[in-house]
């Protein structure tokens, strides 16, 4: 049943979810990885709604940037003194959702606090480091942020300009900010609430310089919070979302710390200047790989939440007619609608059960890494940044698709399906800008072929097995797997196409660096089709793995809408593979997943259990009562405060008066 039916709700919806043919709970269990996590979700909504002074003071977008992060470092220190009541402190699922609960998407002071300082010092730091700032940073008895990028250079970390070099006679690293270009720049609560944070320099000893190296930088003076000599600190300016969160620029000059500040568990400077590598030369770009692998989970929801607003919206609003002439249809009923946001549906379930799946197999490899073992950074990397592109991407364009479907009241801030988005978006540049990421998984699968190609296919791994298969003929007939087999077949092509073209521009003299600049957009091609084959197959796999029969059963009816969708969006690269009569099959079988799907739309997006306080959304209110709200949401507006407003008694009325006259 769905859990989400109450009395005095909206009938359309009610009916809709009457409709349903499974146990909204059930599905929540699956979407979260557990029932455990799902139940906590519940209860942490329940929890957090009977607080009063955890509430909105007023709706996000109402309030200007200085109030956006007023109210959010007001929730943050009030949650901070709440949460050994209210959540799991060694949770950091339970964290992250009690933040956005609580204080939304729009970013917050403490947003990159628990997800790029404390794990950097967590997993870099020597014993003795951690020992030393980990348990404040817990306690925020500190607030933290991660300076990596520079106002020059954000993609290229080879040609970072902040230097830290080791000063033998003090024993401390001097910070420089060289030029103009070398400000860090971006760092989200660096501009005016961090007072520490990890820095990104390059480490310099003995004048050679040995490349970017994390280290623990006190910015801000404990007590007064005023900027310590030597650092030049301030916010960016508005952003296209995020605002209320603080990024910021940083400038050092002659700024020294101490040795001990450089995180040392696997590079160390050694007192008398000498340096030990690490284990793996890109060790140092763990944290980035970390974040990455919880991108795909972050970016699923971030689209769960338009879809809930699109899906429940769509069954309410009714517009035109189908056969009844006496009564207006719920737009939900077009095929035109379904086809816009049932295939984003499944993705959302796509992404999000990659998602679980990348950020387990990142703890497996954090484990492998502390016991010495980095051979699995290199998959890892590759997998994370296709997936991290590729998710980003679709999500963009599936909010953007639920605004549309929403009509003029998506483009009213009052959806707030315009503030998904742009927080939204931001994924496709931070973490790695997405084309320069797809190039480098682009790399991994280059290296990949010319293994096949030196006959060395056994030592593939198997997310790249298929790359050596030979498929030219498919029975459609056979269900998910002969679909992924279509898929396998528009990777394998696209990928052996684009190294190919690569070899020989090679071949024809040119330098690896210009033939691999000629052949990029094959190659980017080349990767997010391999990612969008690990987003199927991973979707295959997931249902495979359900136990409860009619949860399953919706699951694999979603899974069909995804995987003809997903064959019809990649047409041109089957071409050679499926005869036009096959095409006509899949298109139809699309059609019909569609209207299969549509009797459990709502419930399928209840089952996210996104809380109308997370929501903030008028359009997509769990109890569907949105005319009555969306006036009373509009007189609440700050412009209606007064009738007759300055701008009309200065300028428009004596403009007029003179009209007149
Ligand atoms: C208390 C609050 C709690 C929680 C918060 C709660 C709520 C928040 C509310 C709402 C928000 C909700 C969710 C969103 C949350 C957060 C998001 C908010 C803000 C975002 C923060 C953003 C931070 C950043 O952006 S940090 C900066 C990131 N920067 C980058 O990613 C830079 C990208 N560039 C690179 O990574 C590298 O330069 C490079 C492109 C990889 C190239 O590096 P390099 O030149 O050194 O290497 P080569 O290309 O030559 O490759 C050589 C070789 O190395 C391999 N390689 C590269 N990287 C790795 C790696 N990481 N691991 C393993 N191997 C690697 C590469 O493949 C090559 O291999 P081959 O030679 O074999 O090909
Ligand atoms: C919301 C947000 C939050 C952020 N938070 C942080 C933070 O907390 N800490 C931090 O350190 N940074 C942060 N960043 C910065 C972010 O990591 C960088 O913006 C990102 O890595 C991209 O780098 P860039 O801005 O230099 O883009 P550029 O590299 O200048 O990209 C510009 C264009 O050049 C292209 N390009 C660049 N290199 C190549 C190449 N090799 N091949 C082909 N094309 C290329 C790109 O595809 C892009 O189209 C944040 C950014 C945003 C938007």
């Amino acid at each position: 049943m769905n859990q989400s039916i109450k009395p005095g709700d909206n009938p359309d919806l009610t009916e809709e979810r009457l409709s349903g043919t499974f146990d909204t709970n059930s599905m929540a269990a699956v979407i979260y990885g557990s029932d455990k996590l799902a139940q906590r979700r519940r209860e942490i909504s329940e929890a957090v709604s009977r607080i009063p002074e955890l509430q909105d003071s007023k709706p996000c977008p109402f309030m200007t940037r200085e109030e956006k992060i007023l109210e959010g470092s007001r929730k943050s220190a009030i949650l901070n003194r709440l949460l050994p009541g209210l959540i799991d402190l060694d949770s950091f699922e339970e964290t992250v959702f009690i933040h956005q609960e609580v204080i939304g998407i729009e970013g917050h002071p403490l947003a990159l606090h628990e997800s790029l300082f404390i794990p950097p010092i967590a997993t870099q730091g020597t014993d003795e480091q951690q020992k030393k700032w980990l348990g404040r940073a817990q306690r925020r008895e500190i607030i933290g942020c991660y300076a990596q990028t520079e106002l020059g250079h954000g993609s290229n970390l080879r040609a970072l300009e902040t230097t830290a070099t080791f000063d033998i006679s003090s024993q401390e690293f001097i910070l420089n900010s060289p030029t103009i270009t070398s400000l860090k720049w971006w760092p989200g609560a660096l501009g005016k609430s961090a007072n520490w944070s990890i820095v990104i320099a390059n480490l310099i000893v003995h004048d050679k310089n040995h490349g970017p190296h994390p280290f623990m930088v006190q910015l801000r003076d404990e007590k007064s919070h005023e900027p310590l000599p030597g650092i030049t600190v301030g916010d960016i300016g508005p952003k296209m979302a995020f605002n209320g969160a603080d990024n910021g620029f940083l400038g050092f000059e002659n700024y020294r710390i101490p040795r001990e500040n450089m995180l040392m568990r696997h590079s160390k400077v050694t007192p008398d200047g000498g340096y030990i590598r690490p284990p793996h030369a890109k060790i140092g770009y763990s944290g980035m790989v970390r974040v990455r692998s919880r991108m795909a989970a972050e970016q699923g929801l971030f689209l769960a939440h338009a879809l809930t607003i699109a899906v429940r919206y769509s069954a309410i609003r009714r517009q035109g007619y189908l056969e009844d002439r006496s009564r207006e249809v719920k737009v939900l009923d077009y095929q035109t609608q379904q086809h816009r946001l049932f295939p984003s549906i499944a993705r959302a379930y796509a992404f999000i059960f990659c998602g679980f799946e990348t950020i387990r197999l990142y703890d497996q490899l954090l484990i492998d890494v502390q016991n010495g073992n980095t051979s699995g950074m290199a998959d890892l990397h590759a997998l994370t940044s296709g997936l991290k592109s590729v998710v980003t991407h679709q999500t963009g364009e599936g909010i953007e698709q639920a605004r549309m479907a929403c009509g003029g009241h998506g483009y009213s801030m009052a959806s707030y399906i315009s503030e998904i988005y742009g927080v939204a978006i931001g994924g496709c540049t931070y973490e790695g800008e997405n084309m320069v990421m797809l190039l480098q998984l682009a790399r991994y699968l280059v290296k990949s072929i010319e293994m096949i190609q030196n006959g060395k296919s056994k030592n593939l791994g198997p997310m790249v097995a298929y790359l050596a298969a030979n498929e030219s003929e498919i029975d459609l007939n056979l269900g998910p797997n002969e679909y992924l087999k279509v898929f396998q077949y528009a990777a394998r092509s696209q990928a052996w196409r684009a190294t190919e073209k690569f070899q020989k521009l090679r071949n024809s003299g040119m330098s690896k660096e210009q033939a691999w600049n000629q052949a990029s957009v094959e190659l980017t091609r080349a990767s997010r089709l391999h990612t969008r084959l690990y987003i199927m197959s991973t979707f295959i796999n997931h249902v495979g793995s359900v136990v409860d029969q009619k949860i399953k059963k919706v699951l694999i009816d979603l899974l069909n809408v995804h995987i003809t969708y997903e064959v019809m969006d990649i047409g041109i690269y089957v071409q050679g593979l499926l005869s036009s009569d096959q095409m006509d099959l899949i298109r139809n079988q699309l059609y019909v997943s569609l209207e299969t799907i549509r009797p459990n739309a709502v419930s399928l997006v209840d089952s996210f259990q996104i809380s109308d306080m997370q929501l903030r959304s008028v359009l997509g209110r769990r109890d569907g009562n949105v005319y009555e709200n969306l006036f009373k949401w509009a007189k609440s507006c700050p412009l209606n405060d007064k009738d007759v407003l300055e701008s009309v008694t200065k300028y428009l009325k004596p403009m007029m008066d003179k009209s007149k006259l």
